[in-house]
């Protein structure tokens, strides 16, 4: 079965409680029977029905379950020229995070504290002597 395809013009005609479809990293979701059954509640994914909210799913920090749970609702994708770079989520105990980003953050936090000392010893050194 191929594929349907969405501009992000017509998702945004479905903004409405009995047709409603949200975009999530470039994929499309006709949430209009899960409305009730969200347990982020009704509101959050109406104010969202028409628009890509890949920033709230993603800043929710959205369970594994509620990740497989929306493949049910899955109806198609943005077509390729309006597709967006997908975000990882910063709140889910770094699972989504980079290898690249991981790095950097074990760094810091390695040398964060030695830094932090050395620049307050300076500093103390500077005003006692
Ligand atoms: C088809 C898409 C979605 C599914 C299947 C889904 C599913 C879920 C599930 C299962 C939970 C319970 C907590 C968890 O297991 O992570 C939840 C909570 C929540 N969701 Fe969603 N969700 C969807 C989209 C969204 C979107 C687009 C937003 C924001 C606009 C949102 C906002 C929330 C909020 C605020 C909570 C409550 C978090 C809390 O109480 O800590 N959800 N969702």
């Amino acid at each position: 079965m191929s594929t349907r395809l969405f501009t992000r013009q017509e998702v945004s005609t479905r903004d409405r409680k009995d047709n409603a479809a949200i975009i999530i990293d470039n994929v499309v979701y006709d949430v209009s029977g899960f409305l009730e059954d969200h347990p982020g509640g009704v509101e959050v994914l109406l104010n969202n029905a028409g628009l890509d909210a890949s920033r709230c799913f993603h800043d929710v920090g959205h369970s594994d379950d509620a990740r497989a749970w929306r493949e049910q609702y899955r109806i198609g994708e943005v077509v390729p020229e309006e597709r967006r770079e997908v975000i990882a989520s910063t709140n889910s105990l770094g699972s989504e995070l980079s290898a690249d980003e991981l790095t950097w953050r074990g760094l810091f936090d390695v040398w964060a504290p030695p830094l932090m000392m050395g620049i307050a010893a300076t500093l103390a050194y500077i005003y006692l002597f």
